[in-house]
């Protein structure tokens, strides 16, 4: 293990998922977290973290082992994990420009010790960048991706965050553009079994996905339908799903997502069973039909915030261009949350 006897962990983005999982981490008693914060910085910094969590408990004041402010003060030391939680917004920054002081040290250090880069974040080809980036690396890396399944928030300016219900992580790994090379692979299952058994420690419910692009576009159905439709509408789950016409229009996303995903996957026995037609029933009906929940997207418009249009809408359209499979119904929903998010990013 580095440093001794702990693991340095950067997070990026301390809000509600960055500051949950590094909480878990923390509460393994093997890792020492770097917490990159921006708007909460200085209360981080003066009074620590208060945490309501139904998974991880209830605490008061609790502090990383650092603060930092930047991406660039924290690039003095080697990281195990560098954990992004972020919202994914590549119309604002891309993942390698916000991690350029990481990855230009990584360029030049003499140590080829390995980092493995973990995106907990919603969204479709979110990975390819920073995948590209790294492939003109030499020092072995990794990356994975976590689908989080899980109701949390950031609250009081970043000074506590909340965590209702359930918290469900599958994580899984990433093949680099050219496929994996010699030991990469192996690393890859290395590390993605460490992450899981350090979280799994703290009580995190946490799966290793066969294959995390499946996972992924299981997540995105739920995404590219619920997320948007309750974000143009500005209402809740329940609301979206009161109505014939809602109901319908829910089927029909989810239907054109699902085709798009069969065309970009490579055949398997997990995507036939995962990504079939039936999930679509399956996630009608699991939702209740009372449900106040309001999805991030519609919490980040809600707070006037950018939303993750791109990464969620703008990644399902782009593989189905590449596929060539039509999308009507999500091509119409892009472009009215493009007009929102256009707004949204000139305000900002
Ligand atoms: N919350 C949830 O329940 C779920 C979230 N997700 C996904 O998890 C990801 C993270 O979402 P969530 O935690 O809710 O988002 P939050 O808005 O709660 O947190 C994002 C954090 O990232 C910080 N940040 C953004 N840009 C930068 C930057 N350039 N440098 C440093 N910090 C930065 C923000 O700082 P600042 O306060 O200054 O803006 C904020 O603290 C998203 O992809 C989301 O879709 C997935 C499932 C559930
Ligand atoms: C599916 C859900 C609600 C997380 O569980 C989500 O991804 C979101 O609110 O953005």
């Amino acid at each position: 293990m580095a440093s001794g006897q702990f693991l340095d962990v950067c997070i990026v983005g301390f809000g509600a998922i960055g500051a949950l999982y590094a909480f878990a981490l923390h509460k393994s008693g093997q890792v020492r977290i770097t917490a990159v914060c921006r708007s909460n910085y200085d209360a981080l910094r003066d009074e620590g973290l208060d945490i309501d969590s139904d998974r991880f408990g209830t605490h008061s004041a609790w502090k990383p082992y650092r603060v930092v402010r930047t991406v660039e003060e924290a690039a003095d030391r080697h990281y195990s994990y560098v954990i992004c939680a972020f919202k994914c917004l590549p119309e604002i920054v891309t993942t390698p420009a916000l991690l350029c002081p990481v990855l230009s040290r990584l360029k030049t250090s003499p140590s080829k010790e390995p980092t493995t880069f973990v995106l907990l974040q919603n969204g479709i080809g979110i990975e390819d960048d920073l995948l590209a980036e790294l492939s003109n690396i030499d020092v072995p890396t990794v990356v994975l991706s976590g689908c989080c399944w899980v109701d949390t928030t950031a609250v009081d300016s970043g000074r506590k965050i909340v965590q209702h219900g359930n918290e469900r992580l599958v994580l899984g790994y990433h093949q680099p553009p050219g496929g994996f090379k010699d030991m990469a692979e192996e690393l890859s299952k290395r590390s993605l079994e460490t992450l899981c058994s350090l979280l799994r420690s703290a009580e995190g419910n946490v799966e290793a996905a066969p294959d995390v692009d499946v996972a992924r576009w299981r997540k995105v159905l739920w995404n590219a339908s619920f997320s948007t439709l309750c974000t143009l509408t500005r209402c809740h789950v329940g609301d979206v799903l009161a109505l014939e016409t809602s109901r319908l229009a829910l089927r029909d996303i989810m239907a054109e997502v699902l085709t798009v995903a069969r065309a970009s996957l490579p055949p398997s026995e997990l995507r036939e069973q995962v990504l079939a037609d039936h999930v679509v029933d399956q996630i009608m009906e699991h939702e209740n039909p009372r449900s106040v929940f309001r999805p991030s997207m519609l919490v980040d418009l809600d707070h006037g915030r950018p939303m993750e249009v791109e990464a969620i809408v703008g990644g399902v359209l782009r593989r189905g261009k590449a596929k060539g499979v039509a999308t009507p119904k999500l091509d119409l929903v892009y472009a009215a949350l493009a007009v929102v998010q256009s707004k949204l990013v000139k305000t900002r």
